[in-house]
């Protein structure tokens, strides 16, 4: 079976403008594009790369918010919901613009007791406005190594927030290399949330550098992935360990 790739311009070619960024992605072979905060590139100029390149964008993020007081995304930050929602709306609006078809809400850094009843609420705001464009709203796990203190970061608890949200457009963005990366089976976690999955994204454990080296075997993880259900892209959202060109040999062997 021939799988799919998505190349993840939030890390890949990220020395280009993304629209070119979006080109050197078509060039070398990949058959979508996802992006992280594309917010300061005119989405005129995206669309027109993604028209001449004829590969669709999967999806982009939520806001990170205030970075330079350590945020990383707003939506279960009790107390924040006009800024949590205004996210969301650009978020909206950018995908709409560049005909993307997810958005992944990010929950953000809070320990917050009421940290879970925001979140619900406000991915039911993304959800009820998302759903007349056809828009997936994805929210994803992130190990604690990387993002110490981050709201989500387990698959079982984001498919209880799925279930309590009540909303059918919202899934989980599975990402192989959080999962891996909090000591967790691969296999086992994709299995018992199977039907809750909307993207999955994949990196080497533990240094999330090229899929093709690391602890775990991605070259029969990925098709044992697909057998086992996954029928969409897959997203490479790694970081080059030295040029992304040099380290592309995995796409041509895996193809
Ligand atoms: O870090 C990741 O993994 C992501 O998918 C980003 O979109 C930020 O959460
Ligand atoms: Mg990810």
């Amino acid at each position: 079976m021939a799988l799919s790739y998505s190349a993840n311009l939030g890390f890949l070619w990220t020395e280009l403008a993304l629209p070119d960024a979006v080109r050197a992605a078509a060039k070398a072979g990949f058959d979508a594009v996802e992006l992280h905060w594309p917010y300061a590139v005119e989405p005129s100029l995206l669309k027109q790369a993604l028209a001449e390149s004829g590969l669709p964008v999967l999806g982009l993020n939520t806001s990170k918010g205030n970075v330079d007081a350590g945020e990383f995304g707003l939506s279960a930050l009790p107390g924040r919901g006009d800024d949590a929602r205004a996210a969301i709306d650009q978020a909206l609006a950018y995908a709409t613009a560049i005909g993307a078809t997810a958005i992944h809400v990010m929950a953000g850094k809070t320990n917050a007791l009421e940290a879970r009843d925001t979140f619900v609420a406000n991915l039911r705001y993304a959800a009820d406005r998302a759903a007349p464009a056809g828009i997936t709203i994805l929210l994803e796990p992130l190990n604690l190594h990387d993002v110490p203190g981050y709201f989500l970061h387990d698959n079982a608890t984001a498919a209880s927030i799925i279930e309590e949200a009540g909303r059918d457009n919202i899934r989980i963005m599975f990402d192989c290399y959080h999962v891996g990366r909090s000591g967790k089976s691969i296999l086992e976690e994709f299995d018992a949330h199977r039907e809750r999955i909307g993207h999955v994204q994949f990196a080497a454990v533990p240094d999330r550098g090229e899929p093709d080296a690391g602890e775990v075997d991605f070259a029969t993880v990925l098709p044992e992935l697909a057998a086992r259900g996954h029928a969409g892209h897959f997203g490479a959202e790694y970081k080059p360990r030295r040029s992304t060109d040099e380290g592309l040999g995995w796409l041509a062997a895996w193809r």
